[in-house]
């Protein structure tokens, strides 16, 4: 809706109504063209000003009813005719002005911001682009450049930024529609030929096609596979090269195409999952919305490794009193270092003073008798975890949070060391914990809501993307790779190499193959997980066959790379080599090729052609079919919580929505027969076979991924 009221006795006020964010829903769109039309046809109305409700000027289109039959007035012809009107029309910038909101505002004559406002054209977030003239008139108001770089990006921009690039005329500190209307009155009755951006000339930019190519390589290069950006591109190329009204049918044509892709469909799904996230539950009845969280204004950070590192900071950096322990005085002293120097660094992007007084370092953990809240980020190591626990458990006050940032061990087990087991939950961050959006908080049994919601709202306030998830082995990100791992391990077996498994994986999207990143993050890492868990021994000391372990099928190929000190990038070898220890471009390695040759040998494996839909269906189906047991056991609320996981962590491509939302559109059915396939194929393998959820969603006729919460119940409730 959109409300009109008379204001200063000759500008007309248009209110636009659609709480929160002002989204242009139907309603909206046929009130502002009702209202605009009340406004010019109204002698007494001078000029006119279009602001938002409750200090929001417009979310944009309103993504609720992409993929509705969208009725209501279309958003291009309403902002032509705002542009078109013959008496000034002001927006009034408060909040927001984003996608089709600032594109409402670039349709207005004059645009007035305060000066928290923050203005972006985001679609391509949403697999979309800015298809209500945003492509066409943001290159003609300031430049191509400038509006390439806001457009293909979708970054938000300060209203600082917007006034210095020109796309606001006035910025102010106080009442934003105050100023608009003063605005108006000084603006009404002057000409208005010069402020309508359609018709603005593009400028010019010398070698504009050495500009677009260049830029078409930077996108091509950093959206893997996605679409929308490379849209937004050949958008504004119409815009800098031909006439308005023909980039306006171009820009038309290309939102055609991306409106209805599958990327739209899996971005505008990540957009409501994220937020779905947020609404978290937990099967004791713990909830978002119901759980009180305890204040923290104190945190204590226990260990300072890589890990521990980076939660300090990530924790400084949101304004707590952090107090940081390590037992050992020269890594104390060395981490107080490299906490300070990432403290400066950060704060001299953000442009703020570095938080260094909020850090005080110790080596005695009985410093932490004061804390809110410890995050214990020891070695990986259970028993060791275990003495920190009864020491904290000793040390601290009464209320405590504790928590630990443990990947995969038992959080319960933990708890059961302390006094107060109902305040244990994990806290598992991802390296490095002050730049990866993602956080598991991970509860056990016994943990308490308000432990949940301590540990929730505390990753909110660090900036993280938090998701509850129940107490497993490895939780949900690490179960699930578990299961893709060994398909990979076992592909080179059969006879795949590292750089054929990579590229099916980075063609697929992902930043990095499971090789490249296995070497990134040293190899040595899983082989500590797996020695511990009694898998990695030396062939032949289990007395089992050298590929069977507990019972099950395994390859030992990573632990043979581990005993030759092959650990990834760090020593200059792993999977592939590399120029030096610690260097970063990989390189095929025909030591490891002739390796493989001989384990398989060895084995009496013969190498077999195996072609990359062989290794996206085994690793990815096999990652899947262990999303659906996690669904299945109730570790999580709902795929969401899974497909948030692994965008935010796992480097899944966000334009293919997360496994779970990726298997919806593959189709439940192919996903549940290549898995029969494959594991016909190995029999050996019990992470092929498909989960038996995954069959009673198919029996149940497959339904759409924002289904399955109300399947799953129904098909609790039926057991
Ligand atoms: C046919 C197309 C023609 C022309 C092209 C135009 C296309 C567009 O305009 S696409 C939309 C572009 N806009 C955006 O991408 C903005 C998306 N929203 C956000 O980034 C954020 O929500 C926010 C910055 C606007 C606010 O953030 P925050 O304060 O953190 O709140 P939430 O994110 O939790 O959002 C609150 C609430 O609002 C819902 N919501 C937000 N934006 C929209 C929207 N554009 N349409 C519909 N609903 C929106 C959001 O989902 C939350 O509600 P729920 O908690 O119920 O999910």
């Amino acid at each position: 809706m959109a409300q009109y009221s008379r204001v200063s006795g000759s500008v007309g006020l248009i209110t636009l109504q659609n709480p929160p964010v002002n989204a242009l829903s139907a309603a909206v769109r046929q009130g502002i063209v009702d209202t605009v039309k009340r406004a010019l046809g109204d002698p007494e109305v001078k000029a006119v000003v279009i602001r938002g409700q409750n200090g929001v000027f417009c979310g944009g289109a309103d993504i609720k009813e992409f993929g509705t039959n969208m009725s209501g007035p279309h958003l291009v012809p309403m902002i032509h005719a705002i542009e078109a009107a013959n008496k000034p029309v002001v927006a009034a910038i408060e909040g927001i002005a984003l996608g089709g909101g600032l594109e409402l505002a670039l349709g207005c004559h004059y645009r007035v911001a305060h000066s928290k406002a923050r203005l972006g054209l985001p679609e391509v977030t949403l697999g979309l682009l800015p298809a209500a003239g945003g492509t066409q008139r943001l290159p003609r108001l300031i430049g191509v450049p400038a509006a390439l770089d806001l457009i293909t990006k979708g970054r938000h921009i300060t209203a600082a930024e917007a006034l210095q690039l020109g796309v606001v005329d006035q910025v102010t500190g106080h009442g934003t529609v105050d100023a608009a209307v003063k605005f108006a009155l000084s603006v009404a009755g002057k000409p208005l030929d010069a402020r309508r951006i359609s018709t603005y000339p593009c400028p010019r930019t010398s070698d504009l096609d050495a500009l677009f190519e260049g830029v078409m390589q930077k996108v091509r290069q950093s959206a893997r596979g996605a679409i929308a950006p490379i849209a937004c591109v050949q958008a504004v190329r119409a815009a800098a090269t031909l006439p308005y009204l023909q980039g306006m049918e171009r820009e038309k044509e290309l939102m055609a195409t991306l409106f209805t892709s599958g990327q739209a469909r899996a971005l505008q799904y990540s957009f409501f999952a994220q937020r779905a996230v947020g609404r978290w539950s937990t099967p004791s009845g713990a909830r978002w919305d119901t759980s009180k969280p305890r204040p923290v204004h104190i945190a204590a950070v226990i260990g300072l490794g890589t890990m521990g590192r980076g939660i300090a900071v990530a924790l400084a950096q949101a304004g707590l009193s952090v107090i940081a322990v390590e037992t050992q005085e020269k890594q104390l002293m060395e981490a107080k270092q490299a906490v300070s120097g990432m403290l400066e660094r950060g704060a001299k992007r953000r442009g703020v003073a570095p938080a260094l007084d909020k850090v005080s370092y110790s080596h005695d953990i009985k410093a932490v008798a004061d804390a809110d809240l410890v995050i214990e980020a020891v070695f990986e190591d259970m028993a060791l975890k275990r003495t920190v626990f009864r020491q904290l458990s000793a040390v601290c006050k009464p209320g405590t949070v504790l928590c630990t940032n443990t990947s995969g061990l038992d959080v319960e087990h933990l708890a059961s060391q302390t006094r107060n087991p109902q305040l244990v939950v994990g806290m598992h961050f991802f390296a490095p914990a002050h730049v990866m959006k993602l956080l598991e908080v991970v509860y056990g049994p016994q943990s308490s809501p308000q432990a949940v919601a301590t540990a929730m709202q505390l990753g909110k306030k660090m900036g993280k993307v938090s998701v509850a998830v129940g107490n497993c082995r490895g939780f949900v990100g690490n179960r699930m790779l578990k299961p893709y791992l060994e398909q990979a391990f076992f592909l080179l077996e059969e006879g795949a190499t590292p750089e054929l498994v990579d590229r099916a994986l980075e063609e697929f999207g992902f930043p990095m193959g499971v090789f490249k990143m296995s070497d990134l993050s040293g190899l040595d890492v899983g082989w500590r997980v797996r020695k511990a868990d009694g898998l990695a021994e030396p062939v032949g000391a289990s007395g089992q066959p050298a590929r069977i372990r507990q019972g099950q099928r395994y390859s030992p190929l990573g632990d043979l790379l581990c005993e030759q000190g092959r650990f990834g990038q760090k020593t200059g070898r792993g999977w592939y080599q590399y120029d030096k220890s610690g260097g970063q471009v990989a390189s095929s390695d025909p030591w490891l090729h002739s390796f493989l040759e001989g384990y398989r040998a060895m084995h009496g494996l013969v190498a077999r052609r195996i072609d990359l839909q062989e290794v996206l269906e085994r690793c990815l189906y096999a990652l899947i079919n262990e999303g659906f047991r996690i669904l299945e056991d109730g570790i999580v609320a709902g795929p969401e919580d899974i497909d948030i996981i692994y965008v935010f962590g796992y480097g899944w491509p966000r334009h293919r929505g997360g496994p779970m939302f990726y298997a919806s559109m593959v189709g439940l059915e192919r996903v549940l027969e290549r898995l029969e396939h494959h594991h016909k194929a190995h029999p050996d393998v019990p992470h092929l076979q498909p989960c038996s959820l995954l069959r009673r969603l198919v029996s149940s006729g497959s339904p759409p991924v924002h289904r399955w919460r109300e399947v799953l119940k129904k098909l609790n409730s039926q057991l």
